[in-house]
C-alpha cells in the first residue's frame, strides 16, 4: 500500500477500524471486550455481516465457535480440524474466499442458519488467527476470523481477505487468552463448579443412584450433551453404567421419542456386524433372502448406541465414519445410499488412544466419536455409591421376587463397602439379586452374601493388590511423578514418559487427576 493511496476515500473505513482497534488494545483492557468490540466494528464500519470468531480446543481437538457479532447459540457449534471451509483454513493455515456460498462444495452453513436467499447472494471470508510468538514460523494457528460479505468481484474481496489478514494478526494475544479462558471454563464445568449451558443441575433420571461427587459429575455431564447432537463416547470399565448413561442421554435428547438403537460391537462377528449395521440387499450374499434395514437405518432421527466400539473391524470403521460424516449409508451390496439422521453415542472399556497408536483405531474416526467423553469412575472409586446402590437393588429385587426384606444388616454392609468390586455395579446387582433369593430372614447378613466378598484375600488392601491393580496403582504414580517434574504440564510429562500427549491425557482422565494442580510456582519447595 503506498503513501498516496492513503487518501483514497475507500480505504478510510479500514485505516479508520485499525485505528480503532489499536485504541482499544490496551493492555489492560479486558480481552473479552477487546474481541467483541472489533467484532461489532467490522460488522459497522464494513460490508461485513455476522463477523466471528472460532477458536481451536487442544483437548477435544475441534473447533468452537467463541465470539460472534450475531445472533446464535455459540456453545453449540463445533468444526473439525480439515473439514469445511474453517476447518479447512485451521489445519492449512491459509486464507479462503468462498466467492458465492450456495456453489461451494465445502461450505457447512452450520453456525448462522443463513437462508437460502443468503446462500446465494453472501461470499464468506475465512482468515487464520495466529497464536502469539516472534516470527510468523513459529506461530501455531489457534482459530480463524471469519465474516460474510455481499458476492463480488474477486478483486475487492481479495482484498477484503487481506485486510482481515491484518486484523487478525493484531489480535493474537486476545484470541490466545480467549482459547485458554475456554479450557478454564471447561474445566471449572467438569469439577462441576459452574454450571454450563444446558446443565439442569440435579438432573437424576429414577433410574441411576449417584450418591457421589464423581457420579453427580458424571450426570452432570450427561445433562450438559444430552440436549445436544454431539457424539459421546462413554468410558469406564465393564459394569459400571454405561448402557444406562447412554439411555439417560438419549431421554435428556429432543430425540426422545424416537428410537435408541444398541448394538454391541464385540458380541458379533465383524462381518455380521457390518450387516447389522447397514443392512444388506436381497442376494448380497449367500442367506441373503430378503432386504434387510440396518440399525442406522432402524435408528433414523433416534440415537444409535455404539458398545464396545474399539471392537470394531477396518472396514466397519471406515463405514461408521462415512455415515457420521456424510449422513449417508449404502446396504451391503447395493449402490443407493441412504440418508440417515442418526445421533451417535459411544462406549468402550479399551484405551482407544493405545489402539489409535498401534494402528488399530481410524484416528479420524477417533476424533470423530470423541467429541464429548464421559468418564465413568469404577465402583471402588466411589464407595459412597455401594450402599445407596445396594439399597437400591434390594427394594428392586425384593419387590421381584415378593420378599419382605427391609434392610441390610450392618456386618453385611461393611463387608459390601469394603470389597473392590472388580465387576462393578452388575457385580453388586447380581450379588444383591443372589442374597434376595437365598435370604429367609428380613435382613440381609453376611451369610447371604457370596462367599467371594467373605474372604480377606478378596478386598483391596494396599498388600494384597490383583495385577491388574498393582499395574495401574504403579502407572499412577508414575504418571503423577511425571506430572509434577513437569510442573503440571502435560506435553512436558508425556515426553518425559516418552509417551503421546494423548495418552496422559487419556490417563489423566482416567485416573481423575487435575494437572494445574501440580503447577506449582517455580522455586517452590514440593
Ligand atoms: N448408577 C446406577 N444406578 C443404578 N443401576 C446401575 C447404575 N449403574 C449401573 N447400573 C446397573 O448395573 C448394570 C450394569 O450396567 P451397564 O450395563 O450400563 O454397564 P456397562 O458399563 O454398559 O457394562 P459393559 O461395558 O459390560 O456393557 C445394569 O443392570 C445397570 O442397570
Amino acid at each position: 500500500m503506498s503513501v498516496t493511496n492513503l487518501q483514497d476515500e475507500s480505504l478510510q473505513p479500514y485505516l479508520g477500524t485499525l485505528q480503532r482497534i489499536v485504541s482499544e488494545m490496551g493492555p489492560q483492557r479486558p480481552f473479552q471486550s477487546t474481541l467483541k468490540s472489533l467484532l461489532k466494528t467490522l460488522a459497522e464500519n464494513h460490508d461485513f455481516q455476522r463477523p466471528h470468531l472460532v477458536i481451536f480446543d487442544p483437548e477435544t481437538r475441534t473447533l468452537k465457535l467463541s465470539l460472534a457479532h450475531a445472533p446464535t447459540k455459540l456453545s453449540h457449534v463445533e468444526y473439525e480440524p480439515g473439514v469445511g471451509v474453517t476447518g479447512q483454513v485451521f489445519s492449512s493455515g491459509q486464507p479462503v474466499i468462498v466467492p458465492r456460498m450456495k456453489d461451494h462444495p465445502a461450505f457447512l452453513n452450520r453456525a448462522f442458519g443463513r437462508t437460502e436467499e443468503e446462500l446465494k447472494t453472501l461470499a464468506f471470508i475465512c482468515v487464520p488467527v495466529l497464536g502469539p510468538g516472534e516470527d510468523d514460523e513459529g506461530r501455531e494457528v489457534i482459530g480463524t476470523l471469519s465474516v460474510d460479505t455481499p458476492t463480488s468481484d474477486m478483486s475487492k474481496l481479495t482484498g477484503q481477505s487481506k485486510f482481515l489478514a491484518v486484523v487478525a494478526g493484531m489480535i493474537a494475544n486476545q484470541a490466545a487468552y480467549l482459547q485458554e479462558e475456554m479450557a478454564r471454563q471447561k474445566h471449572l464445568m467438569s469439577q462441576g463448579l459452574i454450571a454450563g449451558d444446558n446443565v439442569e443441575t440435579g438432573f437424576i433420571p429414577p433410574n441411576i443412584v449417584a450418591a457421589s461427587k464423581s457420579m453427580r459429575l458424571v450426570l452432570n455431564q450427561a445433562a450438559q450433551v444430552g440436549p445436544s447432537r454431539a457424539t459421546a463416547l462413554l468410558r469406564g470399565e465393564s459394569g459400571t453404567g454405561k448402557e444406562l448413561l447412554a439411555e439417560a442421554i438419549h431421554q435428556a435428547s429432543p430425540r426422545r421419542e424416537q428410537p435408541l438403537i444398541k448394538l454391541n460391537c464385540a458380541a458379533l462377528p465383524s462381518e455380521l456386524v457390518e450387516s447389522e449395521l447397514f443392512g444388506y440387499q436381497k442376494g448380497a450374499f449367500t442367506g441373503a433372502v430378503q432386504d434387510k434395514k440396518g440399525l442406522f437405518e432402524l435408528a433414523n432421527k433416534g440415537t444409535l448406541f455404539l458398545d464396545e466400539v474399539g471392537e470394531l473391524s477396518p472396514t466397519a470403521q471406515a463405514k461408521v465414519l462415512r455415515a457420521i460424516q456424510e449422513q449417508e449409508i449404502q446396504r451391503l451390496g447395493s449402490e443407493k445410499t441412504i440418508t440417515v439422521d442418526v445421533r451417535l453415542i459411544c462406549a468402550t472399556h479399551q484405551p482407544l488412544e493405545e489402539l489409535v497408536e498401534k494402528g488399530h483405531f481410524r484416528e479420524d474416526l477417533y476424533y470423530r466419536i470423541n467429541v464429548f467423553p464421559v468418564f465413568i469412575p469404577p465402583l471402588r472409586e466411589r464407595r459412597e455409591d455401594i450402599l445407596p446402590l445396594a439399597e437400591h437393588f434390594l427394594s428392586l429385587y425384593a419387590e421381584e421376587y415378593s420378599r419382605d426384606i427391609k434392610r441390610i444388616s450392618t456386618p453385611a454392609i461393611d463387608l459390601l463397602t469394603q470389597y473392590h468390586w472388580p465387576g462393578n455395579i452388575r457385580e453388586l446387582k447380581n450379588c444383591i439379586e443372589r442374597a434376595v433369593l437365598v435370604c429367609d430372614e428380613h435382613v440381609i447378613r453376611t451369610y447371604h452374601l457370596p462367599p467371594s466378598l467373605q474372604t480377606a484375600e478378596s478386598t483391596a488392601t494396599d498388600s494384597n493388590l490383583s495385577f491388574c491393580e498393582a499395574v495401574a496403582k504403579f502407572e499412577q504414580e508414575l504418571l503423577v511423578d511425571a506430572l509434577k517434574k513437569a510442573r503440571g504440564n502435560m506435553l512436558q510429562a508425556a515426553r518425559d514418559l516418552r509417551v503421546s500427549y494423548r495418552i496422559v491425557n487419556y490417563k489423566v482422565k482416567k485416573y481423575g487427576l487435575d494437572a494445574k494442580k501440580f503447577a506449582v510456582a517455580k522455586g517452590r519447595p514440593r
